[in-house]
């Protein structure tokens, strides 16, 4: 970490996202799964500061500037860090001088760790931005998307924001124009999911016939951009849908209960977020999504979060 509070730094921030829509095709030779997932991006979102340094090295700490609202025993603060891996990408993709090119990165996160919502992506989209206006690229935010894409499929979205959908393995984004704000309400758990055991775990349930086995490349949910253009929060609950859920459910079947819960206590509709395990709920309005957001903490004690989505990508604060 910086010792000098005056060394020359950039801040940047990126937000999390659930996934309103994600459809999941068999895994191509690589593993990978090709899926057709609409994203949006929410009110939750995580900070970066990078700092010059006077040599080689790229650091990454836990923010001083600004606490963190979640856990962050679980995350690596090492060279395994998402955020430390974008910064060595942008340098060797762009062939900086490594000698001239060390950066101190220090990370608030407000995104549950391991909770489907892309927290690691988006510490990875805001250490992009945060180091290439620091190195002075002039990089525009579409080519950062780019090149985020080889950090993780997520990181690409984390970087642009708003809502789109994403094909291949979620990096090929097109965006899409969200009327007005939806109102959700995402409920944490205790312990993260590990997104590839999930992605096995829906292989296997197709495997043994427990789900219907999937065909070629999954097609959009059609009636979920719908939804979202009309700005209708029934028929976005009605529609969403996610392949996840079930084998999310399967690693971790107390979400069977909270999903009951959210909705008899007038949710219009709950889904697990991306690889889970992480809920969100929709609600009609701002006011609602605050109700729910109470009476599910009133009635586990789990901090349940009011957000809203769509919101921007990441950019330089
Ligand atoms: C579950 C989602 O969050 C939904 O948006 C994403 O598909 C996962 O995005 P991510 O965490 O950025 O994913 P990556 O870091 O690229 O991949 C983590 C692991 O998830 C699995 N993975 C991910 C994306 C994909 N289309 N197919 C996969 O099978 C692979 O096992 C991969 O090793
Ligand atoms: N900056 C980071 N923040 C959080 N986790 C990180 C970070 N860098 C690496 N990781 C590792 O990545 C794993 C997944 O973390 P993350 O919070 O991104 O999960 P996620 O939201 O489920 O991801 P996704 O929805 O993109 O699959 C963590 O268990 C952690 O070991």
């Amino acid at each position: 970490m910086s010792q000098d509070p005056t060394a020359r730094h950039v801040t940047a921030t990126a937000p999390g996202k659930v996934n309103l829509s994600l459809r999941v095709g068999p895994p191509g030779l690589d593993g990978y799964h090709p899926v057709a997932t609409v994203y949006l991006a929410v009110s939750l979102r995580e900070t970066v500061t990078a700092i010059v340094r006077p040599d080689a090295r790229i650091t990454v700490a836990p923010s001083q500037r600004q606490v963190s609202l979640v856990d962050t025993a679980d995350v690596p603060w090492d060279e395994r860090n998402l955020a430390h891996r974008a910064a060595v990408h942008l340098r060797e993709t762009l062939g900086l001088e490594a000698d001239t090119h060390g950066v101190d990165l220090e990370v608030a996160k407000q995104v549950p760790v391991a909770g489907g919502m892309g927290g690691g992506s988006a510490d990875a989209a805001a250490a992009l931005l945060a180091c290439a206006a620091l190195w002075e690229t002039g990089l525009t935010r579409s080519q950062l998307a780019e090149i985020a894409a080889p950090l993780g499929a997520d990181v690409p979205f984390a970087v642009m924001g708003g809502a789109a959908v994403g094909l291949g393995t979620g990096a090929d984004l097109t965006p899409v124009a969200a009327r007005r704000p939806v109102h959700l309400v995402l409920v944490p758990a205790d312990a993260g999911l590990s997104t590839p055991v999930v992605f096995r775990t829906l292989d296997e349930l197709r495997r043994d016939g427990v789900l219907t086995d999937a065909a070629g490349a999954p097609e959009v949910n059609q009636d979920v951009l719908r939804a979202l253009t009309a700005a209708d929060p029934l028929d976005l609950a009605t529609a969403m849908d996610n392949d996840l859920q079930t084998p999310a459910v399967a690693l971790f079947p107390d979400l069977s209960d909270m999903l009951d819960l959210g909705l008899d206590e007038g949710a219009l509709g709950g889904m697990v977020s991306g690889s889970g395990p992480t809920l969100l709920f929709v609600t009609h309005t701002e006011q609602d999504a605050l109700r729910l957001a109470t009476a599910i903490q009133e009635r586990t004690g789990v901090d349940a979060l009011p957000v809203r989505g769509p919101v921007p990508g990441s950019h330089v604060l």
